[in-house]
């Protein structure tokens, strides 16, 4: 059980318990919420709870997702916010320029909240964005264990319009946190709070046709200004992002198509979903037969494929020295609602009913990447977030909250 040190005090809604020292003291029983901020910590003067002990037990499960920026963070936190059922959107009154995204369920943080630097401050010192001298780890470890243990806290807002950091807003722990960003994995004592963690591992061909397609089209960068800021990039993000997935419970790669000899168009995707071995509530999902090695093109009478086709495979594998499951799926879906024909061969998909996959996939047939496997696996990995969240509740509710002394 988590140990926080009290900097101030409000009380909301969850379990903590307080060190018998200050129990009395304070008044305050087993059914209290704290709320925690770092900057009031700083200049409360007479903060008669600093450095009291408390002792705190949330149910939030906390989930990272690593990428670079541009690579689908967003579109997937969307697949993953409709399987619990809700939409979300910004903190209800709050700083228009948020990054975050609450629902019923999940609340989703942006962890380029935690930038030390603003614009100016990284141009002056020559750093990047993804360089960690540029973000506030200890911030980051901080607020997301308290918000682990039941605690509120202030983040501060990085914001992306102007450049700047602004004031914080308060996070209030959810039934499910999700860290999303450049450096959910970066940092070990952030890494070890992580209930499960995916990197999107985008390939540069790939993410070079994206990032024209969304800059080009929608912000009215140049294609020369494209280049350069990926160029610009690739050190820092060789060094401090791509590493990150040797860590990651599931990876979603992103590859060329290997249908198409010498494709460079970068429109047909080969993805595939590498899954670890051994994670705690996880069940990799498999195809035909768990274990085996599989190879199979399922077009013809149930799935229509036109040109280049559709191939799918499945088996296991070592990634970063782990052993893995990987599916595999090259090509794309002409037919949405055929994809029914895909899902009724996977199994250990954590679905609630039959065709869930395929329902979620026709709903959100408009966000980039649902004729492929990225919108395919993307949803397979929101199933199995909805899983272990399941299971992890389930165990909490049967074991009876001990309190402890501190
Ligand atoms: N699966 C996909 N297939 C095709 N294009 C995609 C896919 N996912 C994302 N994209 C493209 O990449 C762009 C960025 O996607 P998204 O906003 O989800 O990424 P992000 O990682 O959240 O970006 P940022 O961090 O810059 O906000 C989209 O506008 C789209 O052009
Ligand atoms: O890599 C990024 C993560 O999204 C951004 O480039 C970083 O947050 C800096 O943002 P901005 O370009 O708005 O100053």
């Amino acid at each position: 059980m988590a140990v926080c040190t009290v900097y101030t005090v409000k009380p909301l809604n969850t379990s903590c318990s307080i060190s018998t020292h200050t129990k009395p003291h304070m008044g305050f029983n087993q059914k209290q919420v704290f709320f925690l901020t770092k900057s009031n910590n700083k200049n409360t003067k007479n903060n008669r709870f600093r450095g009291n002990k408390i002792t705190c037990s949330g149910d939030t499960i906390v989930i990272g997702l690593a990428a670079d920026s541009g690579c689908g963070k967003s579109t997937f936190m969307r697949r993953l916010t409709s399987v619990f059922g809700g939409a979300a959107s910004p903190p209800k009154g709050g700083n228009p320029d948020s990054n975050t995204l609450i629902s019923d369920t999940t609340t989703v943080i942006c962890l380029d909240d935690y930038h030390s630097l603003d614009r100016t401050g990284r141009k002056e010192k020559g750093v990047t964005a993804l360089d960690p001298r540029a973000n506030d780890f200890d911030l980051m470890y901080e607020q997301v264990k308290a918000i682990k243990d039941g605690v509120a806290v202030e983040k501060p807002i990085y914001n992306h319009v102007s450049g700047l950091l602004d004031p914080p807003e308060l996070i209030k722990p959810p039934k499910i946190l999700v860290i999303e960003g450049l450096h959910p994995m970066y940092d070990q004592r952030v890494r070890d709070l992580l209930d499960f963690s995916i990197y999107l591992d985008i390939s540069n061909e790939v993410k070079f046709a994206w990032k024209i397609q969304r800059d080009m089209a929608e912000r009215g960068h140049s294609l020369e200004s494209i280049k350069a800021s990926i160029e610009a990039r690739k050190p820092d993000f060789d060094a401090y992002i791509d590493p990150q997935k040797q860590y990651a419970d599931a990876v979603i790669e992103v590859l060329p198509t290997q249908l198409i000899p010498d494709d460079n168009e970068g429109k047909v995707l080969r993805v595939k979903l590498i899954m670890k071995e051994g994670v705690k509530y996880f069940n990799p999902v498999y195809l035909f037969d768990e274990g085996s090695t599989v190879s199979w093109i399922p077009c013809g009478r149930k799935l229509t494929c036109s040109y280049p086709g559709i191939k799918f495979a499945y088996g296991p594998d070592a990634y970063f020295g782990h052993e893995v499951s990987v599916l595999e799926m090259d090509g794309q879906f002409d037919r949405l609602d055929e994809l029914i024909y895909v899902e009724s061969h996977l199994s250990n998909i954590s679905t609630k009913f039959y065709g869930e996959i395929t329902q979620q996939m026709l709903k959100h047939a408009d966000f980039p990447g649902s004729n492929n496997g990225t919108g395919l696996f993307q949803t397979i990995v929101g199933l199995k977030i909805r899983d272990l969240f399941e299971q992890i509740a389930a165990t909490k509710a049967s074991a009876p909250l001990e309190a402890t002394k501190v």
